[in-house]
C-alpha cells in the first residue's frame, strides 16, 4: 500500500469519528463561519508577491520529525513578517504531528490566506476548514476520482473557500480539465518514492492553461530554483521542511526571501 492509501484509510476512519464527537451544527457556531476568506490568488499575484506559501509543518512521513515543538503563535507570524505571500498549515496529526488547534492559532495572528493542508475525502473535512478560519483545501487528484474533485470544489466555493488542485502526471490533468479550482500545484516529490524532480514539474506546467495559477510543492531548498520556476510560469512556491527544519524557520524565511530578491 502506498502511503497516499495509507493515510486515506486512516483519514477516513478519523473523519467517521470526528462527525460523531462534533456534529456539523457545531461546526457552523464557529466566528470563522460566516466569516468572508482572504483569496490566496489575489496574495500570489500582487506586485512584488514573493510568492512564497510558507507552510508550519512538524513531521513528515518522508523526513520523520522536522520541528515537532514549533510555536504556533510564533512561527507563522514570523513567515509573514519576512515576506511570505500565505501561509500553509498542515491539520493531520497521525502522519505530520499537527496539533489540535495550530490552523486556529495561525488565523488568529494572521490576516494573510491561509490553506488548510490535508488530505480532504468529504464534505465534513471542508466544513472543518472553514470553521477553523482557513481560506483554501488543497484537493490531491491522486486521492480522489474526478467527479470527486469537482464536487469537492464545488462545495468549498459554495463556502467561499478557494480550492487548490495538486496533481502528479499527465492523466490528471486531463482527467480534471472540468472541475472548478483556482490554483494548480504540480508537486516535485513522488509520493511513491519520495524523489524531488524539479524537472518533472516544469514538463507538466507546460500542459497546463496559461491562464491558472500555478504552484510548485515541495523539496525547494534554493532561493535559484524559484527564480527558474517563475521563469517557467510559476506565481506560488509551497515551502514547508527547508524552513521548518531550521530552530527560527522565520529566519530562514527571510534569509531565503531575500536572497529572492537579491537573484532577481
Ligand atoms: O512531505 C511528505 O513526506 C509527504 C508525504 C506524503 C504526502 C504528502 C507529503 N507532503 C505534503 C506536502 O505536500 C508538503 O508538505 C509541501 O508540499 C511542502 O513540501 P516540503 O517543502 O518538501 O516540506
Amino acid at each position: 500500500m502506498n502511503i497516499l492509501d495509507k493515510i486515506a484509510q486512516h483519514k477516513r476512519k478519523e473523519v467517521a469519528e470526528r462527525k460523531s464527537l462534533y456534529p456539523i451544527q457545531l461546526l457552523e457556531k464557529s466566528i470563522y463561519f460566516d466569516s468572508p476568506t482572504v483569496k490566496m490568488t489575489d496574495y500570489l499575484t500582487r506586485k512584488n508577491a514573493s510568492g512564497i506559501i510558507a507552510e508550519f509543518k512538524r513531521q513528515s512521513p518522508s523526513k520523520g520529525a522536522i520541528n515537532p515543538y514549533a510555536n504556533p503563535e510564533e512561527v507563522p507570524l514570523q513567515y509573514m513578517q519576512a515576506g511570505a505571500s500565505a501561509l500553509s498549515v498542515l491539520t493531520d496529526n497521525h502522519f505530520f504531528g499537527a496539533k489540535n488547534h495550530d490552523l486556529e492559532t495561525a488565523r488568529k495572528f494572521n490576516y494573510c490566506p491561509i490553506l488548510r493542508k490535508d488530505f480532504m475525502l468529504d464534505e465534513y473535512q471542508i466544513v472543518e476548514a472553514k470553521a477553523m478560519g482557513a481560506d483554501c483545501i488543497l484537493l490531491i487528484a491522486k486521492m480522489i476520482s474526478p467527479a470527486e474533485v469537482k464536487h469537492l470544489a464545488d462545495f468549498a466555493k459554495s463556502l467561499d473557500l478557494q480550492v487548490l488542485l495538486e496533481i502528479h502526471n499527465e492523466n490528471e490533468i486531463k482527467a480534471n480539465e472540468d472541475a472548478s479550482v483556482d490554483l494548480i500545484g504540480i508537486n516535485n516529490r513522488n509520493l511513491d518514492t519520495f524523489e524531488v524532480s524539479i524537472e518533472h514539474s516544469i514538463r507538466l506546467a507546460e500542459l497546463l492553461p496559461k491562464e491558472l495559477i500555478k504552484i510548485a510543492e515541495s523539496g525547494i531548498n534554493d532561493p535559484n530554483t524559484v527564480n527558474l520556476l517563475k521563469k517557467e510560469g510559476f506565481d506560488g512556491f509551497l515551502i514547508g521542511e527547508y524552513f521548518m527544519k531550521n530552530s527560527n524557520p522565520g529566519e530562514k524565511c527571510q534569509q531565503f526571501i531575500k536572497a529572492l530578491n537579491h537573484v532577481n
